[in-house]
């Protein structure tokens, strides 16, 4: 059986890397990285409402080569623009032509959850997936005995690495329920024969409760399949060959999900005329202009000049901090402002006099650091909330994001900013789903709007929308 075949080359390869390094030093080495908790792949798959971990993999022993040419780095990042919510890396060398570095140097690319895809059977390839900067390890219960499956899981566990329990039938799902898998895994292709039914995910999901995370592994290529999986409450996929055959990772992973998001787009803080160059070419639906204190910050006289050679289908916003509404209002007529943004401590009454004082929809920044923050949004009396990534003394425009999860109860239209770039975008649509995303920093390179980040994102939205 082939199982048995690749467990038996995995024992040969990992003696002889012992006697290059031994067990103890690679341990040593492992347990001297940081060991934090915080296990990111647990986090990344309960975001969407369907998660994707792409593979990358260039052969197999059912299809042979996969990928003749294999720019495994450039693959690696394209699924994460496509808004993959983790990476599965093929370490095994024999059958999948699987390397070591691929994984070392994709963890070290992309910044969301890589696992490590082997047959784990000795503890060495613990500590090393540990030291190659997996944040997950695999581990099947078909090549496990129970004593050992609950001796990986607990070293992973102390090594700050999820585990993915990977059962095919029913026994097995009880065996990882057993060490208290977070994440299950069900493989839908048979080991023994290598015949492949998405069914047998659908078959087995209600053993699995509610609170683990169910992966539906193996032969998954439609959105058809990806829809039966998602009524089925399955949270998360796994898919290798559909997305390595793939050209396009953005468009295959796209399609695959189902449905369209097409946010309104904002970019924020033009200052210079090159800037409203670069905006021209790609017409967002908003841009902003920074009239508080900041790098961002533009004079009144500065943003009038830009708004006359600016795309007339293109929407002014108006950025201010605590200003008064004396200065709000003379600012909107001069740049002929289209929306008001209010990004600092604005209360309704404020909001009420400047409504009073003009007629322009008014949108009010809510800095988020924990849910009392969704539930003081609810409050506002503005025309649309914008949340942002609260960071102690600063206004806004920071680079950072916040935990999305915060607005899963959120009804109604808001603006989603904070930290949004071309790396998280399309994930942070997927789970927040948007009325309107706003990137500043994210489309800047040296403190410049940079055209390149600007066409990135203004594509990636066009293709997924
Ligand atoms: O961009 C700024 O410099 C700024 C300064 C003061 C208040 C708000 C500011 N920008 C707003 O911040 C968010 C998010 O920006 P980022 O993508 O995280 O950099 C956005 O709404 C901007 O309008």
């Amino acid at each position: 059986m082939i199982l048995d075949e690749i467990v038996e080359k995995r024992k040969i390869n990992i003696a002889k890397q012992k006697q290059i390094k031994s067990l103890a030093m690679l341990k040593q080495e492992a347990e001297a990285l940081p060991q934090n908790r915080d296990f990111p792949l647990e986090k990344a798959l309960m975001k969407q409402d369907i998660n994707f971990i792409c593979e990358v993999k260039k052969a197999s022993p059912s299809k042979g080569i996969i990928a003749q040419d294999f720019p495994y780095l450039t693959i690696a990042k394209e699924y994460e623009l496509a808004g993959a919510s983790a990476i599965s890396v093929l370490t095994e060398p024999d059958y999948f032509l699987g390397e070591d570095k691929y994984l070392q140097e994709i963890a070290q690319n992309v910044s969301i959850p890589v696992l490590c895809k082997d047959f784990i059977i000795d503890e060495y390839q613990i500590y090393k997936a540990k030291i190659l900067g997996a944040s997950a390890i695999l581990l099947i219960c078909a090549i496990l005995d129970d004593e050992t499956l609950r001796r990986f899981f607990t070293l992973a566990e102390k090594l700050g690495l999820s585990c993915l329990v990977e059962a095919h039938d029913e026994n097995e799902i009880k065996r990882a329920l057993k060490v208290q898998a977070r994440i299950i895994g069900v493989n839908n292709r048979n080991l023994k024969d290598f015949t492949v039914d998405v069914e047998n995910s659908l078959k087995l999901r209600s053993l699995v409760p509610e609170n683990v995370i169910f992966v539906s592994e193996s032969g998954i290529k439609t959105k058809e399949d990806i829809e039966k999986l998602r009524v089925h409450q399955v949270q998360a996929v796994l898919i290798g060959e559909t997305f390595m055959r793939a050209k396009d990772k953005v468009l295959a992973l796209k399609e695959l999900y189902g449905k369209k998001i097409s946010p309104k787009v904002k970019f924020c803080g033009m200052k210079t005329r090159e800037d409203i160059a670069i905006i021209n070419r790609y017409t967002p639906d908003y841009v902003g202009f920074i009239f508080a204190e900041s790098k961002r910050q533009v004079s009144m006289q500065t943003a009038s000049d830009l708004a006359k050679i600016l795309d007339e289908k293109i929407k002014k916003v108006g950025v201010f901090v605590n200003a008064s509404l004396a200065q709000i209002e003379e600012i909107a007529q001069k740049v002929s402002l289209d929306i008001i943004q209010l990004h600092g401590d604005e209360d309704n009454e404020f909001i009420k006099a400047l409504k009073n004082k003009l007629d322009l929809p008014i949108w009010q920044a809510i800095k988020v650091k924990d849910i009392v923050d969704i539930e003081r949004a609810k409050q506002s009396i503005a025309d649309m909330i914008l949340f942002d990534a609260y960071v102690k003394d600063s206004a806004g425009g920071t680079g950072k994001s916040f935990n999305w999860d915060l607005l899963k109860d959120f009804t109604g239209e808001f603006i989603l900013a904070g930290g949004i770039n071309k790396q998280n975008i399309i994930r942070a649509i997927r789970t927040t789903k948007p009325y309107i995303v706003d990137i500043s920093s994210g489309i800047e390179k040296d403190n410049h709007k940079d055209e390149n980040e600007v066409k990135t994102i203004s594509e990636l939205l066009r293709k997924v929308g």
